[in-house]
Parts: structure tokens; C-alpha cells; sequence
């Protein structure tokens, strides 16, 4: 083998061993979310030693009994992957204070621009068994999510207050950061729109952003009974229950974000025959 190969093989395997522990960074990224480290060290105004993060981890009955040992390996992670910043306190000075990145600034919770909903569903237990499932699906066709959750996702949800608070709150925190990423730059369609449905619209958030910036529009937000029966109140905006393969509401429009890759082709024309 020349040099050149060997090279190429050894990136090969290093390159394994990248995708064989890439969880981790999805795991290190939900646990600090979970301890609200980005809300900790944004409350405070400015980069913090690790003493004073856990000292302001929430829900803790006692700091000293925290595990700082382990934070500071997640942390050095997170570091690594510039999810917080690392400074020295001053010269000579052991300690290192935590600061904020552009990515952490999306793992704030009080925020109304985070992802921090989002980072809790998708690494949680029962989104991350469907990927454990592939080959098996490759095997026998069949649903991830079904396969690892005993349900099909939507009959899941109707069923368990847990994951359909924690799927809606998912959904509506990047509708909230899509939608006003349109309303943005697209700037001639809503004008003329005087009622608008969004059909598998979650909660509604995302539908709320438009209503917001074009106050004459009159919302609908149509979604399965178990979604819009938990939903918030937002102004300009009926909730609708119901299931977008039977009939969907009248409006001027629809809009539709994230929903036709859910299902097959021939489901999907029938979405769109009820629009
Ligand atoms: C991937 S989520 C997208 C939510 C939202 N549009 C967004 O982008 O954040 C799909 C949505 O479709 C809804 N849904 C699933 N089946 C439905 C049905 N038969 N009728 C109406 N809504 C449905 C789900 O409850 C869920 O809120």
C-alpha cells in the first residue's frame, strides 16, 4: 500500500468512528437544554465560571451535589462544537468561563426564536427509537415510529398528553422561525389573501406570525382534534378539528408547511382534492 492509500484509509476509519459517535453531539446538545445552561449564562449577562452555572441550574435541591466533573466534559464538548465559548478568567487563572455563541443563542428557552423545543423532541427516546429500526424497515417495509412506539405517531399523540405536547411545542417553535423566515422575503401574496387555512397547522404559532403581520387576515388553523384541543388562544385565529383527509375548511388559501412529505403520493393528492 502507498503512503497515499494508507492515508485514505486512515481517514476512512477516522471518518467511522466521527459517525459511529455523532450522537453524542446530539446527546451533549439536549443535555443543555435540559439544564438550561444557555438560559444561565444569558440571565446572567456574560460568560460564567461552571461553579455558577450549577449554582443556577434550576429544579436542584442541592448545587454542591451536582456532578461538575461530568458538566465539564460535556461542556468541553460543546465547546468544541462551538455551541459555548471557553475563555481563561485571567492569566494564569485556572478557571474558564462559558460563554454564549450564535448557536447557543437558539437553545434558549425564554426566547421566542429558540430550538430549544425542538432539540428535547427530536433527541427524545421516542423519535431517536424509530432510527434504530432501519434495517428492520429495509426488511420488512413497514413505519419507524411504529415500530418503536407500538403506534402510528398520530394515533401516538392522540393517546399520550406527553409526546403531543412535547411534538406541538417541537413543531410550533421552527414554524414560528420558518414562517417569519417567508414573511421575510415573500412580500406580494398575503396582501390580497383575506382568509387563510393552514391544514396540519399544529398549534397554530406558525399561522399566528402571518395573522400578526397582515392583522386583516382572518386564521384558520385546522389540525387533528387532540392538537387543536391544547392549543393556545391567538388573536385573529379559529381552531379547527378535524382530519384533512375528510374535508378541510373553506378560505381564499391554504397553506401547507411540512406536511406532504408525512405521507404517500396517492394520500397526498387526496389532501389536496379536500383543499
Ligand atoms: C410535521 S407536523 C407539521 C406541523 C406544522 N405544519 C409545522 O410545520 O410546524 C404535521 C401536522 O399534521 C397534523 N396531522 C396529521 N394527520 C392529520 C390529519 N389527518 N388531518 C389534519 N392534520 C393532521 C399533525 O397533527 C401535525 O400537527
Amino acid at each position: 500500500m502507498d503512503a497515499k492509500e494508507a492515508e485514505a484509509e486512515l481517514q476512512g476509519q477516522a471518518d467511522i468512528w466521527k459517525y459511529m459517535l455523532s450522537f453524542a453531539d446530539s446527546m451533549a446538545v439536549k443535555c443543555a437544554v435540559e439544564l438550561r445552561i444557555a438560559d444561565i449564562i444569558n440571565l446572567h449577562g456574560g460568560p460564567m465560571t461552571l461553579s455558577q452555572i450549577v449554582a443556577r441550574i434550576p429544579n436542584t435541591d442541592d448545587a454542591l451535589s451536582l456532578n461538575i466533573s461530568y458538566l465539564t466534559r460535556i461542556m468541553r464538548l460543546l465547546v468544541r462544537r462551538k455551541i459555548f465559548s471557553a475563555h481563561q478568567t485571567s492569566e494564569g487563572d485556572e478557571e474558564t468561563l462559558y460563554g454564549l455563541t450564535h448557536s447557543s443563542k437558539w437553545l434558549l428557552h425564554d426566547s421566542k426564536m429558540s430550538l430549544a423545543p425542538m432539540v428535547l423532541l427530536e433527541a427524545h427516546p421516542w423519535l431517536v427509537g424509530p432510527w434504530h429500526t432501519l434495517s428492520q424497515c429495509v426488511k420488512d417495509g413497514g413505519l419507524a415510529f411504529e415500530k418503536a412506539n407500538g403506534h402510528e405517531i398520530w394515533d401516538f399523540a392522540s393517546e399520550n398528553p406527553g409526546f403531543n405536547k412535547l411534538f406541538n411545542d417541537g413543531m410550533a417553535c421552527t414554524a414560528r422561525i420558518t414562517v417569519n423566515a417567508i414573511l421575510c422575503e415573500y412580500k406580494d401574496g398575503f396582501g390580497s389573501v383575506r382568509s387563510l387555512v393552514d391544514v396540519g397547522g399544529g398549534n397554530g404559532s406558525g399561522l399566528a406570525e402571518i395573522v400578526k403581520s397582515y392583522p386583516h387576515i382572518k386564521g384558520i388553523n385546522f389540525d387533528l382534534p387532540h392538537v387543536v384541543a391544547t392549543a393556545p388562544i391567538y388573536d385573529g385565529i379559529t381552531q379547527v378539528g378535524g382530519d384533512m383527509f375528510q374535508a378541510i375548511p373553506n378560505a381564499d388559501a391554504v397553506f401547507m408547511k411540512w406536511i406532504m412529505h408525512d405521507w404517500r403520493d396517492e394520500s397526498c393528492v387526496k389532501i389536496l382534492k379536500n383543499c
